[in-house]
C-alpha cells in the first residue's frame, strides 16, 4: 500500500491524492490503474465492485450528513493509529468505537417541513 514506486510520499497524510482516483477518468487512466492494481478499494478486474460510481456520487452526502448530523463520542484513550494487515486490506490494529450522538433532535433532518 505504501509502496514509494507508486505513491509520492507514502506516509504522509495526503487524502487528496486521491481525488484525481474518483473524479472523471478516461479510460487510458483506468487501465492504467488496473495494472498497476495500487489503488483497490473496490477491487479490480473482471469481479472488481460494480457499485464504485455511485459509491463516489453519494460518500461525499453521506459523510457530510454523518459530520453535520451527529457529534461523535470516543469515550475511550486516545485513538491508536497503528495498522495492521487483514487479507489484503489495511486496517486499524485497535479500532476505536464511537458513540453517534445527535446535536438536535432530528440530526437527519427528517422530520423537515418543506
Ligand atoms: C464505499 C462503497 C463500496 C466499497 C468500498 C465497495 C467495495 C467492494 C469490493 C472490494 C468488492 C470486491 C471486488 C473484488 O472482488 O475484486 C465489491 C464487490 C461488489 N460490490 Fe461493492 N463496494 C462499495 C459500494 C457498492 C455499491 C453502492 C454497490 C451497489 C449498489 C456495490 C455492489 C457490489 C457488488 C454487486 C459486488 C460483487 C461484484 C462481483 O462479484 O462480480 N458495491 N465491492
Amino acid at each position: 500500500m505504501r509502496d514509494p514506486d507508486y505513491w509520492e510520499d507514502p506516509d504522509e497524510f495526503k487524502p487528496e491524492r486521491f481525488l484525481l482516483a474518483s473524479s472523471s477518468r478516461s479510460r487510458q487512466d483506468d487501465e492504467r490503474r488496473e495494472k498497476a492494481l495500487k489503488y483497490i478499494p473496490f477491487g479490480g478486474g473482471r469481479r472488481g465492485c460494480p457499485g464504485e460510481n455511485l459509491a463516489y456520487v453519494i460518500l461525499g452526502n453521506v459523510v457530510g450528513m454523518m459530520v453535520q448530523g451527529f457529534e461523535w463520542r470516543n469515550e475511550g484513550a486516545k485513538v491508536d493509529l497503528e495498522e495492521s494487515i487483514k487479507g489484503l486490506t489495511l486496517t486499524m490494529a485497535h479500532p476505536p468505537k464511537f458513540t453517534p450522538v445527535g446535536r438536535t433532535s432530528d440530526p437527519l433532518n427528517l422530520n423537515q417541513q418543506s
